[in-house]
């Protein structure tokens, strides 16, 4: 069984569907295509408004290439300092931007707080030729702890940047997974909080490689397409990228699966606290369910070949700091996880 991303399930079978449909005939080149350019029109509509769309195959990618669009060399990026654009891209986001400096931030479960945020950047001076300058906060939704913002919380922390002119991007590696868990509309966590661009992830959602570049504002958006042809990101046969969205985004279907997956986390936190062996080490909030696992429960989870992460403590609160021989485990529940499986791992854990 494996818990161990939800980049280790396939793609969903409508998305294969779409991909196989998308495969006949030949079809303009470069993100031209037919289907890319309905995927625009079915982001407009799902966000309510004109959007500028950039499709790529990568979350580091489409990540980067946000970052860059809207950051000089010169610049910071204020994130969580385990953000995975901290702390999972090898530096992409420095290198595409041209060096600007990722400055990392504490906070509970990969969440960061308006006044931590205010706090930054009242020690970073404005014009200060001797010193980088703040220009983008990156948020990740949902954070890598699992979590969830609330729209509110995201417009409280644009109100913290606002002062200084910063722009807001959020990494939606788990964007569907935060959308299904608060049941709001994806303008409502976006733009309408003060979102200015949008990391939309669709490949831990249930496609194979598909990640859209969402940016509110055209004024924004003037770099990327260059940019993303810089980065190898603009495909020759963009329908790749353009099918696999459009079947995710047809009827809902990356709803759907973004609901089964986070109840198939919620299904196994749930049996978790019932058994009352081992504590959560965050809530469970969208399709990952963390655990704080003794040596006895690793040593269980690995004679039944149950596989996870074994994740950073590093944004765990004070109080709920590890023992001696614990770790962090990270059970990542997909689109394809099944009920059966994990009521296996919960028997597993209730065991202990
Ligand atoms: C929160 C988050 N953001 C971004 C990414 C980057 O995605 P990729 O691995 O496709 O570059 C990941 C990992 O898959 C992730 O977990
Ligand atoms: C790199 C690893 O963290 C990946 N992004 C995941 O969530 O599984």
């Amino acid at each position: 069984m494996n818990f161990v991303s939800d980049n280790l399930a396939g793609a969903s079978a409508p998305v294969m569907q779409a991909m196989a449909a998308a495969n006949d005939g030949f079809a303009a080149g470069y993100g031209n295509d037919a289907w890319t350019k309905r995927v625009e029109g079915l982001f407009a509509e799902l966000f309510e408004r004109e959007v500028a769309v950039f499709l790529v195959t990568t979350g580091t990618a489409a990540n980067s290439l946000a970052l860059a669009s809207l950051v000089h060399p010169w610049g910071a990026v204020l994130c969580h300092h385990e953000a995975h654009i901290a702390a999972d891209e090898c530096g992409a986001p420095e290198f595409f931007t041209g060096g600007a400096k990722i400055v990392g931030l504490p906070g509970d479960g990969c969440k960061l707080a308006p006044d931590v945020v205010a706090d930054q950047l009242a020690r970073m001076r404005a014009g200060a030729v001797h010193q980088v300058q703040p220009q983008l906060l990156s948020i990740t939704q949902a954070t890598e702890c699992g979590l969830v913002y609330r729209p509110e919380e995201i417009a409280a922390l644009k109100q913290a940047i606002a002062p200084r002119g910063l722009k807001l991007h959020m990494d939606g590696a788990r964007f569907a997974n935060a959308v299904a868990a608060l049941g709001c509309s994806p303008a409502e966590i976006t733009w309408k909080a003060g979102v200015d661009v949008l990391s939309f992830g669709g490949t831990k959602n249930g496609a194979f490689a598909a990640e859209a570049v969402i940016v509110f504002d055209s004024a924004d958006a003037g770099q990327m397409p260059w940019r993303r042809k810089r980065a190898g990101h603009t495909l020759s046969k963009g329908r790749l990228i353009g099918a696999q969205f459009e079947g995710l985004l047809a009827d809902g279907h990356w709803l759907d699966l973004a609901r089964h997956a986070n109840a198939m986390a919620a299904r196994l936190a749930s049996a978790v606290e019932a058994a009352g062996k081992l504590r959560l080490a965050w809530a469970c909030e969208a399709n990952e369910v963390f655990l704080v696992l003794p040596q006895q429960a690793q040593a269980a989870l690995a004679a039944q070949g149950i596989q996870y992460i074994a994740w950073s403590d590093a944004a765990l609160p004070e109080h709920g700091r590890l023992q001696q021989g614990e770790v962090v485990g990270r059970f990542v529940c997909s689109f394809a996880t099944q009920a059966e499986e994990v009521d296996r791992l919960a028997a597993v854990l209730a065991t202990l």
